[in-house]
């Protein structure tokens, strides 16, 4: 259920000549009562899927912005279970896909198995594990695998030829090509060959590629959007968020779209 969800999704966005664009948030941030709303006013501005971040004290990728606000989450009491216990009762609230973004350490703590079952009930469509290498993926793909939830791939611009076939081939709901050798934040410019690493990766992925880290601005989204399908924006939306700058998320948002209203 989970996967079709989203490549339905991103069917539609190709359909309308489109790019996806995939705000991230994190639960709790502003405390779980405001999860609702911010996914409902994400979906509304034109969203693809929403990547929901669950609040870990020990972050390896994590840049300032996504750490304060995982602080800030933490402060809140959040937990991996009170958020699923959450989107449970949300559902059927929005239609729009919703892909957990977790550490691994979590998810072991829950438990796998009950893992993959309460995500299914609370109506998630895909997971990202940073931390999970490709040759530990068994420890959680069958199980996911089960409930038809996407296990979502990270390649990252060091990762060799050989991985990044790897991933690009395995990957499942999109590739998620991270842009940058560092950590997440807004980033002012990209390297140079950034739109050949990201040809590279779509010539041989079997789903959409989404470029994410330091995606900041429309014009991020339109340079990187012109050799992928899409975007992944974080730090951004979170300060957006945080600066209660509804307009700005709802033009970032809006400038993925070929019939793009800049403001
Ligand atoms: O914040 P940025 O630079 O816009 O990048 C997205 C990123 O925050 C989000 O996808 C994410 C948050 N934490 C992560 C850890 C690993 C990979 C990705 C993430």
């Amino acid at each position: 259920m989970g996967k079709t969800k989203l490549s339905e999704a991103f069917a539609q966005v190709k359909k309308s000549g489109d790019k996806a664009f995939v705000p991230y948030i994190m639960a709790g941030d502003g405390g779980l009562s405001t999860l609702g709303e911010r996914i409902k006013l994400l979906e509304q501005f034109g969203a693809t899927a929403i990547e929901l971040g669950i609040p870990f004290s020990d972050p390896v990728a994590d840049g300032p912005t996504i750490q304060e606000a995982g602080i800030r989450a933490l402060k809140e009491n959040v937990s991996l279970s009170s958020i699923l216990l959450e989107l449970q009762k949300l559902k059927e609230t929005y239609t729009i896909p919703i892909v957990i973004m977790t550490y691994l350490n979590p998810v072991f703590a829950y438990g796998i198995k009950s893992f993959a079952a309460d995500c299914t009930q609370a109506g998630v469509s895909g997971i990202i594990i940073p931390d999970l290498p490709i040759e530990e993926e068994e420890l959680v793909s069958a199980e996911l695998e089960k409930h038809e939830i996407a296990l979502i791939r990270l390649v990252s611009i060091t990762s060799t030829e050989e991985r990044k076939a790897k991933l690009a081939n395995r990957s499942e709901g999109f590739l998620y090509a991270v842009t940058v050798a560092g950590i997440t934040g807004a980033r002012e410019s990209y390297q140079k060959d950034i739109g050949e690493y990201l040809a590279s990766l779509k010539a041989i992925s079997k789903v959409p590629v989404l470029a994410g880290f330091g995606v900041a601005t429309p014009e991020h989204v339109h340079q990187l959007g012109q050799y992928c399908d899409g975007v992944v924006v974080g730090s951004r939306i979170i300060d957006l968020f945080q600066e209660k700058n509804i307009e700005k998320i709802q033009e970032l948002i809006q400038s993925a779209k070929s019939t793009q209203v800049l403001g």
